[in-house]
């Protein structure tokens, strides 16, 4: 099992382009002795101060979302190929709060996915319940139909750069984390549902994260579990202290 563990920050709408350089400027002695791949994915006009920061060190940088078209009548929105122009790397797709603010579904979700991957970039696709469809016992359903449709025809070869991240919409900047438990039965049903659309072997080398709430305190005991290849981080990404915490775990 080569799977890798991949910590990855969501800075959401946070900083400005000389308050991510100064951050990550802090943030590079961690990551530069983490022993797990290092993703900060920050706002875009953040972007080009974030890559330039962080060149020479450990970490890579992403973008919080990408559109499915290189270029047209879409204001407001950003391309893959602007992001390669910029040397990201990387590109959140499918976030609850693109879902639940701002119309995403599975479909634009899949779109907007395969558009990332056709152009190099490495796509952290989100997946989750909210507390109702938890409530229901849907849990599963709501999962395995977002990854079904966010991955229809992206062939095995282009998963191999789609990281899944499980965020519990219940458990997002509520300080609600999911159980250690909570999170590994889910993303274990993940691995599962990418067995069954891509073989045990690419499920195998799949990184799953967590995220919710993953902070300083919780970290060590959430990435222990054996389907938990890493983190999504929303507030404790902003922190470097703490986010030194979480690159420290997920190095052991
Ligand atoms: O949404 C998240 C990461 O994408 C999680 O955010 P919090 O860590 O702030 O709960």
């Amino acid at each position: 099992m080569s799977r890798k563990t991949v910590i990855a920050g969501n800075w959401k709408m946070n900083k400005t382009p000389d308050e991510a350089a100064a951050l990550i400027n802090e943030m590079k002695p961690a990551a530069d002795k983490a022993a797990c791949d290092v993703v900060l994915c920050v706002p875009y006009v953040d972007l080009p101060a974030a890559v330039e920061a962080a060149k020479g060190s450990k970490i890579s940088i992403g973008a919080e979302n990408v559109h499915w078209e290189e270029s047209g009548a879409f204001t407001g929105e950003i391309s893959a190929p602007m992001l390669n122009a910029l040397g990201v790397q990387y590109a959140i797709v499918g976030h609850s709060e693109r879902r639940q603010y701002f119309g995403e579904t599975n479909e634009t979700v899949n779109k907007r996915t395969a558009a990332a991957l056709a152009h190099g970039l490495t796509v952290l696709l989100c997946v989750g319940e909210t507390l109702e469809e938890r409530e229901k016992g849907i849990t599963f359903d709501v999962i395995a139909i977002q990854l079904k449709v966010a991955l229809a025809g992206i062939s095995a070869e282009a998963f191999k750069n789609v990281i899944i991240a499980y965020e519990p919409v219940w458990a997002i900047g509520t300080g609600k984390t999911a159980t250690a438990e909570q999170a590994n039965e889910v993303n274990k049903f993940i691995r599962d549902t990418v067995a069954a659309l891509y073989g045990k072997e690419a499920a195998e080398e799949t990184t799953v994260q967590y995220g919710g709430s993953m902070n300083a305190k919780n970290a060590a005991e959430l990435l222990a579990k054996p389907d938990v290849d890493g983190g999504l981080i929303g507030g404790a990404s902003l922190k470097p202290a703490d986010f030194a915490v979480i690159l420290e775990a997920a190095s052991k």
